[in-house]
């Protein structure tokens, strides 16, 4: 049984969304602003790994299908518990297979995903930057070889991560609250 819908800080009806992409595409930093402006749940999918993928990403080994399988059911299962009870969410999902956001999506749950898509460049010396996570720069290739850009049929919203983060945080709450 599904809640009442409970309508975000602006007034918005509840969305569910995945912000998917490659490793240092922008999903925490535009997840967790979209969830403080709109006061939606939040939850970063890289803390629902199971610690022995954590463990392989750190020492340079791309996850395989079968790695990311228990993952994705835990990724689904928080989803599930937010359309549930009625409230708005946002999680950060890589999400890189077009069989992995069906997985997320199973039991017809109305997920929505914002795709952040950023050059080969500008994602490679962001990892060079960045300090204090687990994933190193040398997984990029494989993080891209292994991408499915979402289709037209699926339920997509494409913003650019080369723009400033408030940028594009700005236009996706412009998005929800023109659509019909
Ligand atoms: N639009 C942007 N412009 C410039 N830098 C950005 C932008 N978005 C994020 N960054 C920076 O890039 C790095 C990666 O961002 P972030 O951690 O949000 O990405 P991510 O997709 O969640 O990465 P991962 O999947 O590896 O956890 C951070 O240092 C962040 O500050
Ligand atoms: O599917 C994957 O290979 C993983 O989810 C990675 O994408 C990382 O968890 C994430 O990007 C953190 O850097």
């Amino acid at each position: 049984m599904t809640a009442a819908a409970v309508r975000s800080k602006m007034g918005l009806e509840p969305h569910f969304l995945v912000v998917m992409g490659v490793s240092g595409t922008g999903k925490t930093t535009i997840a967790t602003g979209l969830a403080t402006r709109l006061g939606w749940h939040f939850q970063e999918g890289d803390a629902l790994h199971p610690p022995a993928n954590v463990e392989k990403m750190s020492t340079g080994q791309p996850l395989t299908d079968a790695d990311r399988a228990p993952w994705l059911a835990l990724c689904h299962d928080w989803l599930r518990a937010q359309v549930e009870a009625g409230h708005g969410a946002v999680l950060t999902c890589s999400a890189l297979k077009r069989v992995y956001r069906e997985q997320l999506r199973a039991n017809g749950l109305p997920i929505e995903f914002v795709h952040i898509d950023t050059s080969a460049a500008e994602l490679a010396a962001r990892l060079e930057r960045r300090e204090g996570h687990f994933m190193p720069a040398s997984l990029l290739p494989s993080q891209l070889a292994t991408l499915e850009a979402p289709g037209d049929d699926e339920p997509v919203i494409r913003v650019s991560g080369e723009k400033h983060p408030d940028v594009v945080l700005e236009e996706l709450i412009r998005h929800f609250q023109t659509e019909g």
